[in-house]
């Protein structure tokens, strides 16, 4: 059946029921989606990456969702937006004539099956920590930009942990490989939730990117469009600046790869319901998104 009219994009899915659907995106657009399994997780689930390209491999963008497995409304914005790419750009490809987009879409798997079967808050990894009872890395502490420095925490039961070393989550390995290996990303975005927020590095520290401007610049544009929308309201501004100072995380190690337009997103809400946003708002939200979404890659695309 076409993904894009039986799916309910409406509704929270479990990782099952988006694999399956991946593979009906895949089928009903077979020139524009194909499916890399990047690597597996702690408990050997597989990370499917979806790549959108006219062929060949082009100047890449980045997108995740679903880092930390409870901020569900992210996990449903990438398959929303998956869908969405793949309707638009099978007409009108004008973006993807000089870019591809890569989209893991369950950056977590193991964590965010945990959150269905045991515990909804779940936010970390489920690896196991020598010598502790407590499960789990938190993944957007792990990678090797100022690894370990303030803003995470070296407690184990910690949902801050930030792990033994960078990269120890073979979460966190199969994405710096897999963008590595390319090297041709030119925008790296991660999508959490929540707290209504477009973010640019640096976390590790409150200190001026080089690109600051450019990136504030790009970030307040694009969240014009956002809340043109539905009137949603974001502010922009650094991690360090707007939530805190957090160590360790994806889009600081990016950066420091040279992938100058690399961004974070804190989706809806601001703290009403938090990581358990009503289903009734999860296409508001990715429609919202979309707007900011398109607008940043276009940008990378024209720069
Ligand atoms: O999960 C959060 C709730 O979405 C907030 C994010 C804020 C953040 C986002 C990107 C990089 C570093 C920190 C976090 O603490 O990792
Ligand atoms: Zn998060």
């Amino acid at each position: 059946e076409r993904s894009g009219r039986s799916f309910n994009f409406g509704a929270y899915h479990r990782l099952e029921t988006i694999y399956s659907w991946m593979d009906t995106l895949v089928s009903e657009y077979s020139t524009l989606v194909t499916k890399l399994e990047i690597g597996r997780s702690y408990e050997n689930r597989p990370m499917y990456v979806l790549k959108f390209s006219k062929g060949g491999n082009k100047p890449a963008i980045w997108i995740d969702t679903g880092i930390h497995s409870r901020e569900w409304v992210s996990q449903a914005t990438g398959v929303w937006t998956a869908n969405k790419i793949a309707t638009d750009y099978s007409r009108d490809a004008s973006l993807l004539d000089n870019m591809d987009i890569y989209m893991l879409i369950l950056a977590n798997p193991d964590g965010y099956d945990y959150t269905h079967n045991n515990n909804r808050m779940w936010r970390k990894t489920r690896s196991e920590n020598p010598g502790s009872m407590c499960r789990g890395v938190d993944p957007n502490r792990n990678w090797d930009a100022g690894f370990g420095g303030p803003g995470a925490s070296r407690n184990p039961c910690s949902d801050t942990y930030h792990g033994p070393s960078a990269h120890s989550e073979i979460e966190v390995k199969n994405v710096v490989n897999f963008i590595k290996n390319h090297g041709n990303f030119k925008s790296f975005i991660s999508v959490h939730a929540y707290s209504q927020l477009l973010m640019y590095p640096y976390g590790y520290s409150c200190k001026n990117a080089a690109h600051q401007a450019e990136l504030d610049a790009i970030g307040t544009a694009a969240v014009k469009k956002l809340t043109s929308l539905h009137g949603t309201r974001y502010k922009v501004g650094s991690i360090c600046n707007i939530i805190y100072q957090a160590s360790g995380g994806s889009i600081d190690w990016s950066y420091d790869e040279g992938i100058k337009y690399s961004f974070a997103f804190e989706l809806r809400d601001t703290g009403n319901s938090g990581f358990l946003l009503p289903p009734t708002q999860i296409i508001p939200t990715a429609s919202e998104t979309w707007l900011a979404l398109k607008h940043i890659m276009e940008y990378v695309r024209d720069h």
